[in-house]
């Protein structure tokens, strides 16, 4: 019995290696296509030089971490230094990196996706917003990095982004969801050419939650007639002056702008997974559950998930 147990861990740890390899070249191949392909606006664009040493080949980059800053009880903004202080990173409009690190006691390294926030202009660097969870085995190794520490990470390629393709996006984010949501918000409004209309219903438990906060209210202070956001505490603190309460079907009615029918619309969303579950639905052999935009007339089409 043993020995068969043991054989059967062993072809399940094989399997699963030659799986989570495959997932890496398939996504990093993906991601290769995606950075040749898609159109590259100056702004956008980055140019990471690759670092030498493992991985290297695939794609892998090894960053330093320059700095950290604890931003509430449980998130760090994490700032690394690039190859090359002169480009920045390469990325277009919508990036995330994969970061890659195997655990002492681990077969198997872990692979998180995690969402540069800073200005792609910016040369030199690219900086993370990192939600640590309990026990969480990817946001603890971030949170353990000391300045000087080097972390491997390859970028990946999300939605392609087209200045102009909407008239007007909503945008959906929850707690630590709010990162990639960030990144298109900046992306949008520091490019010129693109008038997009954004609108952003931002989620989060407390008032401390709100990360990211001083830079949305400057965008929205600076882009009036582009960029509007309203914030939704589930347990606010005593005069917090934001919408008690979570994200509801009746926010979501009274707040998302444009046409449900109509094809200059896009919301994209990132939250936790109940919150995902109640705006897009949770349909799958057990449950037939439909999301409050399906039920507010929106079709999947016009909704894109990070
Ligand atoms: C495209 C994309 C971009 C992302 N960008 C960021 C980012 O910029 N910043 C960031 O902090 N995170 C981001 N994430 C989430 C991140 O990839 C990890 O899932 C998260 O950090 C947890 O990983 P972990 O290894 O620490 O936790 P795990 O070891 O996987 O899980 C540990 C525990 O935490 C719980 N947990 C894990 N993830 C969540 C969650 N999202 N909500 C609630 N509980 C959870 C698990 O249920 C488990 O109990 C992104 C995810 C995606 C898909």
């Amino acid at each position: 019995m043993s020995h068969i147990r043991f054989l059967s861990r062993k072809a399940t740890a094989a399997i699963a290696t030659i799986g989570v390899i495959g997932i890496i070249a398939a996504r990093a191949s993906y991601g290769m296509e995606a950075l040749a392909e898609s159109p590259k606006p100056r702004e956008t664009m980055i140019t990471v030089r690759p670092a030498m040493g493992l991985g290297a080949r695939m794609g892998f980059f090894t960053l330093r971490l320059e700095s950290a800053q604890q931003i509430n009880d449980n998130t760090k903004r994490l700032r690394f230094q690039l190859p090359d202080p002169n480009s920045n990173a390469g990325l277009c409009l919508t990036s995330f990196i994969l970061t890659i690190h195997k655990p002492a006691n681990a077969w198997l390294p872990v692979i998180r996706p995690y969402t540069p926030i800073n200005n792609f202009n910016e040369p030199g660097h690219i900086e993370l917003l990192v939600k640590k969870y309990p026990d969480g085995r990817a946001s603890s190794h971030l949170h353990s990095l000391k300045p000087g520490d080097t972390l491997t990470v390859r970028p990946m390629t999300s939605f392609k982004w087209k200045p102009n393709e909407f008239e007007s996006i909503n945008l959906i984010a929850g707690g630590a969801g709010i990162t990639p949501i960030f990144q298109l918000i900046q992306g949008i409004l520091n490019n010129p050419a693109d008038r997009t209309k954004i609108k952003l219903i931002f989620g989060v438990n407390t008032d401390k939650d709100l990360v990211l906060k001083d830079e949305l209210d400057a965008f929205e202070r600076a882009f009036p007639d582009h960029f509007k956001v309203v914030y939704a505490i589930s347990n606010p603190a005593d005069g917090s002056p934001f919408y008690k309460g979570k994200v509801t079907k009746e926010l979501l009615q009274k707040e998302l702008v444009g046409l449900k029918d109509g094809k200059a619309i896009k919301i994209f969303i990132c939250g936790p997974p109940p919150m995902e579950a109640f705006i897009l639905g949770n349909k799958g052999w057990f449950s037939g559950q439909k999301g409050a935009l399906e039920e507010l007339g929106y079709s999947s089409g016009q909704v894109f998930k990070f």
